[in-house]
């Protein structure tokens, strides 16, 4: 089955205040979309409506296909040490060992393995975060402002995993206020404020 997703006129109201309205788009095989636009537009709530995580005010979502979402959140358990937090969600979501470690070893995370993932700084976690990410193998990635905190090598590694993953049929929605180089359609949220 290939992956699809499919959002048609979608408004986003948070509290009292409607945000956006009118926001459609569809990816299949291989494609990604940029989320652009000011803090504040909604950037994060769009995520979160493609995930399901978040009802829209108006409009619809379809999904066909896992979806990896990865935002500032990394759900790694903060006390257990990095690869305990791995292996956590490795063995929810079926990832053999040995990507683990691959994982690990491709995001320059293997050193780290012992440390507790609440001593991990800031890029560090990021990194960790799509270790997460390639080990759940799934084939629509929702990243909200997946580049922040990363140094300019952690920046470059994290765009070459999302030209593999697209390059592999993957889909990709990328909520960020920076530029980066991955081939995307861009979709400016501010056209679309209420
Ligand atoms: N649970 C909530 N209840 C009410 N308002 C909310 C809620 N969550 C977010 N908002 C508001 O919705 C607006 C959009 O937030 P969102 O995080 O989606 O924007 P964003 O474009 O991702 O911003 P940034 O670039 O700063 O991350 C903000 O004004 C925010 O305060």
């Amino acid at each position: 089955m290939q992956a699809r997703l499919v959002a048609k006129d979608i408004a986003c109201r948070r509290g009292d205040r409607l945000l956006f309205r009118g926001v459609s788009c569809t990816l299949e095989h291989g494609e990604a979309l940029h989320v652009a636009g000011p803090n504040g537009i909604g950037k994060s709530s769009l995520i979160r409506i493609l995930a399901g995580l978040l009802r829209p005010f108006a409009g619809e979502t379809i999904r066909s296909g896992a979806i990896g979402l990865l935002d500032e959140r990394a759900a790694l358990d903060p006390q257990a040490s990095l690869q305990t937090a791995l292996g956590f969600w490795a063995a929810l979501d079926g990832t053999k060992p040995m990507a683990v470690t691959e994982h690990a070893h491709t995001l320059g995370l293997y050193d780290l393995f012992d440390v507790p993932v609440r001593y991990l700084s800031t890029g560090q976690t990021k990194r960790a975060a799509f270790a997460r990410l390639l080990g759940q193998q799934a084939p629509i990635w929702l990243l909200d402002e997946p580049f922040n905190g990363l140094d300019t090598r952690g920046l470059a590694l994290a765009e070459q995993l999302m030209v593999r993953h697209l390059a592999s049929g993957g889909i990709a929605v990328i909520a960020s206020h920076q530029r980066f180089a991955a081939p995307t359609a861009t979709l400016d949220l501010a056209e679309f404020a209420a």
